[in-house]
Parts: structure tokens; C-alpha cells; sequence
């Protein structure tokens, strides 16, 4: 087999893992749950305003990366519980920061909606 056709199965290999990872955090993970539905919303709310080419970017760019976000922030909680499931002031650091990573995205995300909509609605 050629090194091509390894590199291109590999790739496709890692493609399928990474659709069941996001499927996983769709099926299990409330918080990404939440995003998702509220990206539908906003999803339904830019073709209700005909938000322009450049506004469905900013928001499409909102929505992936808080929930991408999100996906790390559940992952590194479910490394710090595998390696020390009790309490530890470190693995409450990691959690926390991981936590303010999402929030970061999140508050990015409230200031990019309301540059977009409240021109649409005063
Ligand atoms: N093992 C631990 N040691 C120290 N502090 C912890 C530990 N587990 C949780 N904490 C503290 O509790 C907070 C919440 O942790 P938890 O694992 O419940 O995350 P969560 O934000 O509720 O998770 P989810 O995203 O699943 O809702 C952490 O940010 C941290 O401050």
C-alpha cells in the first residue's frame, strides 16, 4: 500500500473518531445540549433578520467556538476525575480554569449577538 493511500485511510481513521467524540458530547453533555439548542435559535433567528454574509460568519464563528470550547473544557474535567477522583486543590484549579475558558468564549459570544441583533431591533 502506497504511503498516499496510508496517509489518506489514517486521516479518514481520525475524521470517524472525531465525528463519534462530537456526537458523544451531543448525546451526553448538557451544557453542550444547551449551546447547541441556542445555536439553532440563532441559526433561526438570522435567516428571520436576513443577517448579512458577514454577520452568519461572526455568528457561525460564536457558536463553533463555544461549543468547541465547551468539548475541551468536558474533557479535561473527565481527565482530572480520571487521575484523581477526590478533592484536590489542583484538580479545582483545572476545573475552574477549563470552566473560565468556556465563560470567556460565552461572554465573547453575548457581545458578537449583541452587535449583530441590536441593530435589528432598536
Ligand atoms: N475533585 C475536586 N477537587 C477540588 N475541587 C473540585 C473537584 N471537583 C470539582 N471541584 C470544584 O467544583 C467545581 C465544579 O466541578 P464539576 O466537576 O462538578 O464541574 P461542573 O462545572 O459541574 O461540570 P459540568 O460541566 O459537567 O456541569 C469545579 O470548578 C471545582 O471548583
Amino acid at each position: 500500500m502506497g504511503n498516499i493511500t496510508k496517509f489518506i485511510q489514517g486521516r479518514l481513521r481520525g475524521t470517524k473518531y472525531a465525528v463519534k467524540g462530537a456526537l458523544l458530547l451531543l448525546k451526553t453533555e448538557p451544557s453542550i445540549q444547551v449551546q447547541a439548542g441556542i445555536g439553532v435559535v440563532m441559526t433561526i433567528a438570522g435567516f428571520y433578520f436576513e443577517i448579512t454574509a458577514t454577520e452568519w460568519i461572526l455568528q457561525t464563528f460564536a457558536i463553533g467556538l463555544i461549543m468547541s470550547i465547551e468539548g475541551l473544557n468536558t474533557a479535561a474535567e473527565a481527565i482530572a476525575d480520571f487521575v484523581h477522583p477526590d478533592y484536590h486543590d489542583k484538580i479545582g484549579f483545572i476545573k475552574d480554569v477549563a470552566a473560565g475558558a468556556v465563560f470567556i468564549a460565552a461572554v465573547t459570544a453575548v457581545i458578537i449577538g449583541g452587535i449583530i441583533y441590536l441593530p435589528y431591533l432598536l
